[in-house]
């Protein structure tokens, strides 16, 4: 008789950067054929997930009711990719409107089992309220975080502490997490730069973050050889449980925003020579300033490197309108590139991890959104990094200065950059200098290292497959206690 198949049930924030690593990770439980997994979110991001799930697996997609119109937003917001900036702080607090709704969710799903809570719940580092609806319940409440231990660490104790506020100088510590070292203010996001504990980031964070020692462990997309001291401070903060399973990466992307096939970078790569190509990509949802875009241009002309260029429209414009070349980029750019073979520029969206794996490329000047690390670093490529938003100050702060895997170039959408540096920089790390060649060896330690976490083979299992059996044996070993609890009537 075939055994009945625990249940799992997934909550990502509504964005983007949550919702795919949550995707991933389904995707990767559902490979081990013994879970159903319930993924829920908003109706419109449900629509766009479904062609991504294959047809025979167990995941099943859920609706959760959200009206986004009556906190302020526009009717129909359901992710922040479609909201402009200013009303993300809104949409985080729109988003805790979903308790009583998901809290349904839970109690119609014990009443279907006949009694039996889930197996677990696992939702978003902004969702740590589900913790109290699990254990009502009587479900095992994981947090699960796309991003790394170190980035996220950084993130989490600028959030609660805002020492910048109370700080004179340009450099300030962590009080929390001096291990860190020192911050600078240019290392702030913008929405970070501004809190003052009274503003609406602050007080939606504030509130929030801190609910993720409700949960009952924390999983995160990272490695524990690579982030030691990330995790160390979530593990000291929390007194809970700290499973770094990563990389949980999307191994087959949805190719349908692709402006190019991934045949088409493959041949104009394999015209290249080997580790002679700088990949440049910032992300799903960043983009560069005008004046930025404009020097990059040229420093890439300059310096004479082949390069593939994911372009998006700079700030200011829809991120999702037709690129110009000719008004952002330098007169004849695009025509000079394409005729030199020198340059190919890729509208909105490239597929990376295809080119990140092929051997003519060397180095990915990035924002170093934790996805395109774990990508990068998981093909022994370094980085040129220039983070623009969120945690990807600190996690270029953990390559550059703890690893040894990247060299910043620049630091937000609004700083000065100019194309002298930006060559002298690609330079440094493309070309066989001290600074290049010692790079390009750690990249290749780490991609090893990442290779090893992974590994489930004979009697080696990795880093990472061990968090994810012991994350597994701790939710069993609730589920264990709740049975022989029920059983004997406590
Ligand atoms: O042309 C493109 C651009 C992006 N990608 C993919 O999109 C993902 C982008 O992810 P990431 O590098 O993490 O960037 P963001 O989308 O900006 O990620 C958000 O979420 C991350 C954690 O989940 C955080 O580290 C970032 O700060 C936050 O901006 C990666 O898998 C890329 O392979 C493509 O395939 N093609």
């Amino acid at each position: 008789m075939s055994q009945r198949k625990e249940s799992i049930v997934m909550l990502p924030f509504m964005a983007q950067g949550h919702i795919i690593p949550f995707l991933a990770l389904a995707l990767q439980l559902d490979q081990t054929k013994k879970y159903t997994i319930t993924f829920v979110n908003t109706s419109l991001n449900i629509k766009k997930l479904r062609p991504s799930i294959p047809a025979n697996s167990s995941i099943h997609l859920l609706e959760i009711p959200f009206d986004s119109s009556v906190y302020g937003l526009p009717p129909g917001t359901e992710n922040t990719d479609s909201l402009p900036y200013h009303l993300i702080a809104n949409f985080l607090e729109a988003s805790l409107s979903l308790k009583p709704a998901f809290r349904k969710i839970i109690s119609d799903h014990v009443e279907e089992q006949k009694g039996h809570p889930p197996f677990c719940v696992i939702t978003d580092m902004f969702f740590g309220w589900c913790a109290e609806i699990a254990h009502e319940f009587g479900a095992f409440h994981a947090i699960f975080s796309g991003c790394g231990g170190f980035g996220f660490a950084c993130y989490y104790s600028l959030w609660l502490n805002l020492p910048h506020q109370n700080n004179l100088s340009d450099e300030f510590t962590l009080p929390d997490f001096p291990e860190a070292s020192t911050i600078h203010v240019t290392q702030l996001a913008e929405n970070l730069k501004e809190a003052n504990g009274r503003d609406l980031f602050s007080v939606c964070l504030q509130s929030m973050l801190p609910e993720c020692t409700n949960a009952d462990g924390i999983l995160l997309n990272t490695v524990e050889e690579l982030d030691r001291v990330g995790l160390g401070y979530f593990r000291r903060k929390t007194g809970k449980p700290v499973w770094p399973i990563g990389p949980v990466l999307l191994s087959n992307r949805s190719q349908d925003q692709a402006a190019i096939t991934p045949d088409l970078c493959k041949h104009w790569l394999d015209t290249k020579p080997a580790g002679s190509v700088l990949y440049i990509s910032f992300g799903s949802q960043n983009v560069i300033s005008a004046s930025q875009m404009m020097e990059l241009a040229m420093a890439l002309e300059a310096c004479g490197k082949h390069f593939i260029w994911v372009v998006r429209p700079p700030v200011g414009f829809d991120i999702n309108m037709e690129f110009k070349a000719k008004e952002w980029l330098p007169e004849g750019f695009e025509e000079r590139m394409e005729h030199s073979k020198r340059g190919l520029l890729v509208r909105k969206w490239a597929p990376q991890v295809e080119i990140l794996s092929h051997k003519s490329v060397s180095a990915f000047l990035s924002h170093c959104g934790w996805n395109s690390v774990l990508e990068s670093l998981s093909n022994g490529v370094p980085l040129v990094g220039w983070p623009l938003a969120a945690e990807q100050f600190y996690n270029v702060k953990l390559l550059e200065e703890h690893i040894g895997v990247c060299l910043e170039v620049a630091r937000g959408k609004s700083c000065e950059v100019r194309q002298e540096d930006i060559v002298k920089k690609i330079m440094l790390v493309m070309d066989e200098t001290e600074k290049g060649n010692a790079m390009r060896r750690k990249a290749r330690e780490v991609r090893d290292m990442i290779l090893d976490a992974v590994q489930y083979e004979n009697d080696h299992k990795g880093s990472s497959v061990k968090a994810m059996d012991e994350f597994l044996d701790a939710a069993s070993l609730m589920r264990e206690g709740n049975k022989w609890a029920a059983d004997r009537g406590v």
